[in-house]
């Protein structure tokens, strides 16, 4: 088995405005292979977004340790972990988040382009990319210039463009129709499984949830097999 993700009793709490402690967080475990989808299903506040900022290198948690390949983050500098998530970890969220003045195209270089690629693989690279989501034909086009499911195809290949080894995704199809989520998440699927990552998706989408690998929810802190 190829880990790719371990979070080890990862807690996590936050202090409210009015003083109140909530612990979102108590001890939670998950492990992750090469190749693994696993869904994330849980109510509203449970902590699902809260998880995957710890496991996206993006928050710290409070205690516990997260590993990337074996490696443990919480022992690197800021800098490491940086250059860590910017390597190793993709990430999609509900609404896409494209640069809107720039093309599907140029969404897909920069990112490589700020990893030191050059103009012309990082072209090569995207191009590649919009083909394998059916989008050779919009590489030009602005974000505004395309439909909600186009964009957020472009957003996966974005969160591929570095070719991570883990992707992370938050609530992917939360802002589309049902088809168009179908559609989408078929892709994001066969995106995964041609690159071989690790993924965690969260998502309120059962259907959609049922057709990944192992779903997990959040309850009092803890990850627990559906
Ligand atoms: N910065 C913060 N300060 C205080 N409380 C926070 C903060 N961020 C999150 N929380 C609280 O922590 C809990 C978990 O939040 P989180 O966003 O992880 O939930 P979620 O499962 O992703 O919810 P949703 O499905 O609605 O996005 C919620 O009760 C939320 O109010």
């Amino acid at each position: 088995m190829n880990e790719i993700l371990r979070l080890e009793t990862i807690s996590k709490a936050y202090t409210s405005g009015a003083g109140r402690r909530v612990q979102v967080l108590d001890a939670a475990d998950l492990c992750v292979n090469a190749g693994e989808i696993v869904g994330l299903v849980a109510p509203s506040g449970a902590g699902k977004s809260t998880l995957l900022h710890i496991a996206g290198l993006l928050d710290n948690a409070d205690s516990g340790r997260v590993y990337i390949s074996g490696v443990d983050t919480s022992q690197q500098s800021d800098r490491r972990r940086t250059a860590t998530r910017r390597n190793d970890i993709g990430f999609v969220y509900q609404f896409h988040h494209l640069l809107p003045e720039f093309s599907a195209l140029e969404n897909l270089m920069l990112p490589q382009m700020a990893n030191g690629r050059s103009k012309a693989t990082a072209e090569a690279r995207a191009t590649e990319l919009l083909a394998s989501v059916g989008l050779e034909a919009r590489g030009h086009h602005r974000p505004a210039e395309m439909s909600g499911g186009e964009q957020q195809r472009v957003a996966f290949c974005r969160a591929m463009a570095n070719a991570p080894k883990l992707l992370i995704a938050d609530e992917p199809t939360g802002n589309l129709d049902p088809e168009t989520a179908e559609r989408v998440f078929v892709t994001l699927v066969k995106l995964v499984r041609e690159t071989g990552l690790a993924a965690v998706i969260a998502t309120h989408n059962h259907e959609l949830a049922a057709r990944m690998d192992r779903q997990l929810s959040l309850s009092g802190g803890k990850l627990i097999p559906l």
